[in-house]
């Protein structure tokens, strides 16, 4: 019997990894969003939280125990390396819940998919069977951000870009690249793959 896969699915912020990963929860294939379980396994581990506070200051949490998350975004984006602290307390925590989901998800389904803007920068691909990269050009990635975060400032964007890998390094190291520049269709490109790795099967 072929084992089933685990696809890993990065991109920067505004690649459109979110928009890929609903293509694929579409076709029934159980999704793991890794920026989304985060901030949950940030507000529900007792030790995590504790440890948040000590390290980034008790500001981190509003009083009802939910995430301030523009100023936990504003210590680790904005300066400096703050966000290898987080990731440093995060990540293992992050990381023991996936396998857990995966095993669990693996159970019913004919492959499963990691959605992680840092799965390349963090190593994390080295867990998957085959990791997609989605990409865009920087500029266009901005103009998404700002329509669809009206929070966030351009040199708010422009800071989280720094913090991650370049598209460049990405690409050396993804086994396959979904172009989603909004000039060229993606849906083809996720339907072929869909089918391929239902058989197991990660190479063209
Ligand atoms: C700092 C936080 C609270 C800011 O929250 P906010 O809602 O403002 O931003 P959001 O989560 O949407 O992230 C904005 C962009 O930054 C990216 N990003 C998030 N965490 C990281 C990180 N550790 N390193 C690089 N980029 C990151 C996201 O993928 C997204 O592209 C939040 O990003 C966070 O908790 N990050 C740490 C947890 C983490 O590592 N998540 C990523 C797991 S793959
Ligand atoms: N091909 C496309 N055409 C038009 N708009 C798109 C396209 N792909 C993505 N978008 C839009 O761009 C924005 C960013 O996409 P998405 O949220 O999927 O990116 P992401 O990689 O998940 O970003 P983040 O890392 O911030 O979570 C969204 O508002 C999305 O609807």
């Amino acid at each position: 019997m072929q084992s089933k896969l685990q696809i890993g699915i990065a991109g920067g912020i505004g690649a459109g990894k979110s928009v890929v990963c609903n293509i694929f929860r579409a076709l029934g294939v159980p999704v793991y969003d890794a920026d989304q379980m985060a901030k949950t396994i940030m507000v529900i581990d007792q030790s995590l939280i504790m440890a948040i506070k000590q390290t980034f200051g008790e500001e981190s949490y509003f009083p009802d125990g939910s995430l301030n998350r523009q100023y936990l975004a504003q210590q680790v984006f904005a300066k400096g390396e703050r966000i290898k602290e987080l990731n440093a307390l995060v990540h293992p925590r992050l990381e023991a819940h996936y396998q857990q989901w995966a095993n669990d998800a693996l159970k019913e389904a004919p492959y499963v998919v990691k959605e992680a803007a840092i799965l390349f920068q963090n190593g994390g691909y080295k867990q998957m069977d085959a990791s997609i990269l989605v990409t865009c050009p920087v500029e266009k990635r901005i103009q998404r951000v700002l329509k669809r975060d009206p929070q966030r400032s351009e040199s708010q964007v422009r800071e989280i870009i720094g913090k991650q890998m370049s598209e460049e390094r990405q690409e050396a190291l993804a086994s396959l690249i979904v172009p989603n520049d909004g000039l060229q269709p993606i849906l083809p490109t996720i339907l072929y793959w869909d089918e391929c790795f239902r058989k197991g099967i990660m190479t063209p």
